[in-house]
């Protein structure tokens, strides 16, 4: 489906770009691509589905918030001017409202006993709570002299006016917005269709035959980040370096997914077959290799209608290039807000000097501490593109361009993780 939408996008890009993009010519080549992709089609859900979709359509209030004025205490409604002629006496209490009911307007005179989040009767102008009052005789007394109009009354439309802006189109949605939804009587709310992703990793290593076996991590990785953004992820791992195997299962996968992350094989290795698989399909690139660190081997593709990022195997490169790459772009094909996703650079100091090569953008995991009032950005120990731990001890990426050098004190972004 996403296929379709891609085709104005795809045009004539053959591989006539440089051999190995500079980082940002890469993201550059990836932004136009993906402006040029319309956003995915909506559909309706249920509220109740709505969880973790994106928004598309806007969502103005039809109905206030308080619907009505209502008490924000369980005590007593009343006149504030009938109290204070009543003196020492008090008002008697003449009725009893609770939230769900519709209350008559207010005698002349008299107090009603009112609870929490039910409707203020017309004419009362005041609710005192029960605590700051004491009944004697049937009548309602103030223990202090702090009645006042507007007392404890939560007035309709307070928190937002019928017509005011609720939700926007793009909006991610979770816990926090479906009460708008169902206070609004949503039933069902559009939404963007999610894309099919398919994860497929390769290797001899993840057969259960190898003599020298090693646990297959990406696909679970990946396909739980993506997940994380609202598409639904298929994982396949082909588990031998026959490049036939390879060519069955990603033409099997293309068959069926509508963007395909690979991971793994496209180094320069006899047994790096992704590329030249999916060239033999009839892949063209859009870039080959990127000059940064770690993620050098980074390629993506278009298949006829459907992009294809090629990740490196190395678990914390395919992360990283997937967090990189893969989640803005899949920001930009739902129409995700990106700030509201997580993906706005959060600012600190850095507590480390770095030199980044002149041709090469580096990427670091780092972390915050806080010192004195101030953010401070601490390099996480790694030990390279394999490294797996360095992911769960970072919160984000530091990103270093090529030639920068980056002095112990700088103020800097940091790319936070999407978690
Ligand atoms: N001669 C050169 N060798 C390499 C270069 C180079 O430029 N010239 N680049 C290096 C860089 S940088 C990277 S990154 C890796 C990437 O190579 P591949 O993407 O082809 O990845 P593989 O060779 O298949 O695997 C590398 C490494 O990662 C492990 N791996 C792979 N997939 C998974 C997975 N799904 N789950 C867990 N681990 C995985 C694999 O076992 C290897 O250890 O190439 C360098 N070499
Ligand atoms: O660039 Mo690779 O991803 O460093 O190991």
């Amino acid at each position: 489906m996403v296929g379709s939408l891609l085709a104005s996008a795809v045009s004539e890009q053959k591989c006539t770009v440089p051999e190995m993009v500079a980082y940002d010519e890469a993201q550059a080549l990836l932004a136009a691509c993906t402006q040029n992709i319309p956003l995915l089609a909506p559909e309706f859900v249920s509220i109740s589905q709505a969880c973790g979709r994106v928004l598309a359509e806007d969502i103005r209030a039809e109905v206030p918030r308080p619907e009505a004025d209502i008490s924000a205490m369980d005590g007593y409604a009343f006149r504030c001017a009938d109290m204070e002629k009543a003196g020492d006496i008090g008002l008697p209490l003449s009725g009893q409202i609770v939230a769900g009911d519709t209350p008559p307007p207010l005698e002349q005179g008299v107090a009603y006993s009112i609870l929490t989040g039910a409707r203020i009767p017309a004419g009362a102008d005041c609710v005192v709570a029960q605590e700051r009052t004491s009944i004697m005789n049937g009548h309602v007394h103030l223990l202090e002299q702090n009645a006042r109009n507007g007392l404890n009354i939560r007035r309709s439309g307070e928190e937002f006016c019928k017509g005011d802006m609720l939700l926007g189109r793009g909006q991610r949605l979770d816990w926090r917005h479906l009460p708008l939804l169902a206070h609004q009587g949503k039933e069902q709310v559009a939404v963007y269709k999610r894309p099919k992703i398919c994860v497929v990793a390769n290797g001899a290593e993840f057969g259960a035959t190898a003599t020298d076996c090693r646990t297959e991590l990406n696909t679970q990785l990946l396909a739980t980040m993506l997940q994380n953004e609202g598409v639904l992820v298929t994982r396949c791992v082909c588990r031998s370096d026959s490049e036939e195997d390879l060519h069955k299962l990603l033409h099997q996968c293309a068959q069926e997914a509508d963007i395909l992350i690979t991971t793994g094989g496209i180094s320069v290795g006899q047994t790096d077959h992704v590329l030249p698989v999916l060239s033999q399909m009839g892949a063209t690139c859009l870039f080959r290799r990127v000059k940064m660190r770690p993620g050098k081997p980074m390629t993506v593709m278009q298949l006829g209608q459907k992009m294809v990022f090629c990740l490196p195997g190395n678990p914390g490169a395919a992360a990283i290039c997937a967090q990189l790459f893969v989640v803005p772009f899949l920001h930009g094909l739902t129409g995700a807000k990106q700030g509201e996703n997580a993906s706005k650079p959060i600012e600190g100091k850095s507590s480390f000097s770095y030199v980044a090569a002149t041709d090469t953008t580096c990427f670091l995991p780092v972390h915050f501490t806080e010192n004195r009032g101030e953010n401070l950005i601490n390099l996480v120990r790694s030990v390279g593109a394999s490294d797996i731990l360095c992911l769960t001890r970072a919160s984000g990426l530091l990103k270093v361009s090529a030639g920068q050098s980056l002095q112990d004190g700088d103020v800097c972004e940091v790319i936070p993780f999407t978690v």
